[in-house]
């Protein structure tokens, strides 16, 4: 197991694959930890340095008091990088996961060369949406809203008979409170409209064909927003790597194969 502090805060993270490989770092959406990635990597072209992490508040990271803003947890994903001496990155992000890749495109063009978007957008939600979220976790806890965003995240029939679904609620239910509020306050607070836009690096985004979180056309907005390739995944809700690996998996290798 790998542990990094940054700013006083532990973060969990993992490192595989050659260090001289073509780097693919891979951040996660809310409510989910590292393990999202566990089916899609052993489908990916061998020889990758592959780098998840758990962003704080989730996982086996450190989850301090919330709230969390989406500049800090791009200096995370930027300290990582510069610890493990990362350079000319495939940053793939789910969700909110997708919002850092996006931060840290504009803010460090030089480490990364190419960013998938999957199941995000520039700006997903209102500030009142995600206070209404943010009151209703503080009242009853994470375990209240589940069964609401586990909808939004799998397919009926993946819910319905997945031997892994129990798993996948465990892990949401179990996320530390001040870790999913303090990120669904730094979603809150990000509109990356402008800055999306004026990205010029090459930009994959995909999405899942029935995914209630972050739906296909606000996907597909924010790929038009910068020029981006569009792809959908089918049979998946929000976390396609999870309910469709290899489709996912495809997607991603022509992108890397494209972006060589
Ligand atoms: O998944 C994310 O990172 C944020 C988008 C969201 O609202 C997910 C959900 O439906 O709970």
């Amino acid at each position: 197991m790998q542990t990094l502090s940054v700013s006083g805060v532990s973060l969990h993270i993992r490192d595989e694959g050659p260090r001289d490989g073509r780097v693919l770092m891979l951040a996660n959406s809310l409510g989910t930890d590292l393990r999202v990635w566990d089916a899609l990597i052993p489908l990916l072209p061998e020889g990758l340095r592959v780098v998840r992490f758990d962003k704080r508040g989730h996982g086996l990271s450190d989850a301090p008091e919330a709230p969390y803003a989406m500049e800090t947890l791009v200096g995370d994903a930027e300290a990582i990088c510069g610890a493990l001496g990362l350079s000319d990155v495939t940053f793939v992000g789910l969700s909110i996961g997708g919002l850092i890749g996006q931060g840290l495109a504009v803010k460090r063009p030089d480490l990364i060369r190419a960013l998938v978007l999957m199941d995000t957008a520039a700006k997903i939600g209102s500030a009142e949406m995600w206070q209404t979220r943010i009151d209703g976790i503080r009242a009853n806890g994470v375990a209240s809203l589940a069964d609401a965003i586990l909808e939004r995240w799998f397919t009926p029939g993946f819910r319905e008979s997945d031997p892994q679904f129990a798993a996948w609620k465990n892990m949401l239910e179990r996320t530390p409170l001040e870790g999913y509020v303090g990120c669904c306050a730094a979603i809150a607070g990000a509109d990356l409209t402008e800055s999306t836009r004026a990205l010029t690096l090459p930009v994959l985004a995909v999405a899942g064909a029935e995914d209630g979180s972050t739906p296909p056309e606000l996907v597909r907005g924010t790929a038009e927003l910068c020029g981006a390739e569009f792809a959908l995944i089918e049979g998946a809700g929000h976390i396609p790597c999870v309910e469709q690996p290899a489709a996912t998996a495809r997607l991603i290798t022509d992108f890397l194969e494209r972006t060589a």
